[in-house]
């Protein structure tokens, strides 16, 4: 659905530099620090910037070829993006109307009555979470089958991000051919939605795995210096000096828990996976 081949893009000091595959029918998603370039990975798979060396296709097309009626099978929401403040949701209910032939007007009225989005009244006036909610709602209500939602949960409450996720829950639900991108600095809310976790940081895809897998198998082992000397390194993916001793990130904690009865194994989380990989864990 979406392919980057040895994709390069600079900003001064930084270089995104990154191929990947996302399969059709998938939610994935892209995890980092501030600043790792998973926007930029965002951007350049809508063609909002153009790479200076590699190729990027969605639906077997370059990037910069999609003609407007491609792009009418894709639902965005980006942070910086929008409609103007002056509009109301009813304005901006007209232009989708005539910009997406498969915009439904009803599902999307429904929608704002269950967000409690407020139909009359200007963007200006909009809270941050009603703000969010209406760019998720405008991407899923043209049938897009390809979701691209950068932050979609930024700024909402506990209960809008429930309703959101279970939004796209459904929206992926009704059809499996469809396909779902999506950053979030919320890892509790990507581990219960993504099935497949990209990690990027600095430009680089450092790890891509199953979100199921992450959860099941990754851990971090504490040990002591004496316990980390005995330590079998095939399945440690990385290790970091503590004051106690080691902290070691391993893919397989059940080999660990069986063969080391003695040894502390916390679960490894997205934020963990980020922490670790990324030289932040303490
Ligand atoms: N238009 C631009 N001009 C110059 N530098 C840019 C531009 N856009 C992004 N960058 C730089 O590229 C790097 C990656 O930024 P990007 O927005 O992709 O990160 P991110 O992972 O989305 O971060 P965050 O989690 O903070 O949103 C940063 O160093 C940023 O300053």
């Amino acid at each position: 659905m979406i392919r980057m081949e040895q994709v390069q893009k600079t900003y001064g000091t930084f270089q995104f530099q990154v191929s990947m595959e996302i399969p059709q029918g998938r939610i994935t998603g892209f995890v980092g620090k501030n600043g790792a370039g998973k926007s930029t990975a965002i951007k350049l798979i809508l063609g909002l910037i153009r790479p200076e060396a590699g190729k990027v296709q969605v639906f077997g097309i370059p990037a910069e070829k999609l003609t407007p009626s491609d792009k009418q099978k894709i639902g965005v929401s980006l942070a910086e993006a929008g409609f103007s403040v002056q509009l109301t949701v009813q304005d901006i209910e007209k232009i989708l109307g005539k910009m997406y032939p498969k915009f439904n007007a009803e599902l999307f009225q429904r929608k704002c009555r269950e967000f409690r989005i407020p139909y009359q009244k200007k963007l200006k006036e909009f809270s941050t979470g009603m703000k969010a909610k209406l760019r998720v709602l405008i991407a899923l209500t043209h049938g897009a089958r390809l979701l691209v939602l950068d932050e979609p949960t930024a700024g909402m409450d506990v209960e809008a991000r429930q309703e959101v996720l279970d939004l796209l829950r459904e929206y992926m639900a009704e059809d499996e051919t469809r396909t779902l991108l999506i950053t979030s600095h919320i890892s509790s809310d990507l581990e219960t939605l993504c099935d497949d976790i990209y990690l990027i940081h600095d430009g680089k895809i450092l790890l891509n795995e199953e979100t199921d897998q992450i959860l099941d198998h990754y851990g971090i082992l504490k040990v002591s210096e004496e316990q980390f000397g005995t330590l079998d390194q095939e399945y440690l993916i990385k290790c970091q000096k503590e004051p106690y001793g080691y902290a070691c990130f391993t893919k397989d904690k059940q080999y660990y828990q069986e063969n080391y009865p003695g040894i502390v194994v916390e679960q490894g989380g997205i934020d963990e996976l980020i922490l670790m990989m990324t030289g932040g864990y303490h």
